[in-house]
């Protein structure tokens, strides 16, 4: 590869090449057969667009709000740990980047003291905090379980009872792949995530995420907005806080371009009508 990475997928290469293999292994890889890892990658190639024409798209705007900041495009860090293992300057850069791409670092709960919000905004970056719990089943359990197919029953269940029980919003994710195998890739079972929240609080997805593509059908299907996990390590790892900024700056430009191309001058203008999944691709065979 010569020259300046061009996309995710080069950035990966680059980290493959400046990391120690047994701390590449450690961040690209997932649990155990690695079908969800593939997955959250593959089940995005299957989604496709309708497009639409005749729109005037000569001023993009893809900057949104999220939980109340500013943003400058609808995308984030994920919480990843160990940033020191890809960078010496691991976290602080990862930090910089997200305060000069304007974008929001998201930490876990468990991982994030009260000094480590107050240092984001001392720093200049939005930290956002959620809180890792997986809540007791709610009432309607019988009402999902009559609905939906069982893998996304627990989901949907843990979903609704966040609601209830006054959560901001809700990231919809599996762990990048890392914990339970053979669970359904994210952007599979984001619909009705969303559906079952009914727009009472935002939701966000993560996993899969390698392309602006992606975050658009992301954002077709009803996320608020995604966030980016391995890219952003893949960034770190080769070009440290530059690197970063520039796997953030390389989504923003294919959002770009791929909202232009689909008659989208701003996020709003994203509906559900511009993307085709393989479900409904089935359902026009029948
Ligand atoms: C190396 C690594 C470590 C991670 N550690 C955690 C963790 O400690 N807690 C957690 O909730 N998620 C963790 N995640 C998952 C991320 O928050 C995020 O859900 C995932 O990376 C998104 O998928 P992507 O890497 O395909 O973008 C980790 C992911 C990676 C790659």
């Amino acid at each position: 590869m010569e020259g300046e990475p061009v996309n995710v997928n080069e950035f990966q290469e680059l980290a493959r090449q400046a990391l120690p293999k047994m701390h590449y292994d450690y961040y690209t890889g997932g649990a155990e057969d690695q079908y969800t890892l593939k997955e959250n990658v593959e089940a995005f190639r299957r989604i496709t667009f309708r497009p639409r024409m005749l729109v005037d798209v000569s001023r993009i705007d893809f900057s949104t709000t999220v939980l109340g900041y500013n943003i400058s495009a609808p995308i984030m860090i994920a919480p990843s740990g160990l940033h020191k293992l890809a960078h010496p300057e691991g976290e602080i850069a990862t930090a910089r980047a997200a305060a000069v791409s304007n974008t929001i670092m998201v930490y876990k709960s468990r991982d994030v003291s009260a000094q480590l919000v107050q240092r984001a905004e001392r720093n200049g970056y939005k930290a956002i905090v959620l809180t890792v719990d997986v809540p007791r089943l709610g009432r309607r359990e019988a009402d999902i379980k009559s609905k939906y197919p069982k893998h996304l029953i627990i989901l949907l269940l843990a979903a609704i009872k966040a609601v209830e029980v006054g959560v901001a919003g809700i990231v919809v994710s599996n762990h990048g792949a890392r914990q339970l195998d053979y669970t359904p890739a994210t952007i599979t079972v984001l619909e009705e995530v969303v559906h079952a929240v009914g727009g009472k609080v935002p939701v966000f997805l993560d996993g899969g995420v390698r392309r602006g593509t992606d975050v658009f059908k992301a954002l077709a299907l009803g996320a608020q907005a995604v966030l980016i996990g391995r890219p952003a390590i893949y960034g770190l790892a080769a070009k440290g806080e530059y690197g970063v900024r520039k796997v953030i700056q390389m989504l923003k430009d294919e959002l770009e371009l791929t909202m232009a191309l689909s008659g989208c001058p701003s996020v709003k203008d994203i509906t559900r009508s511009h993307v085709r999944t393989q479900h409904e691709k089935f359902h026009s065979m029948l």
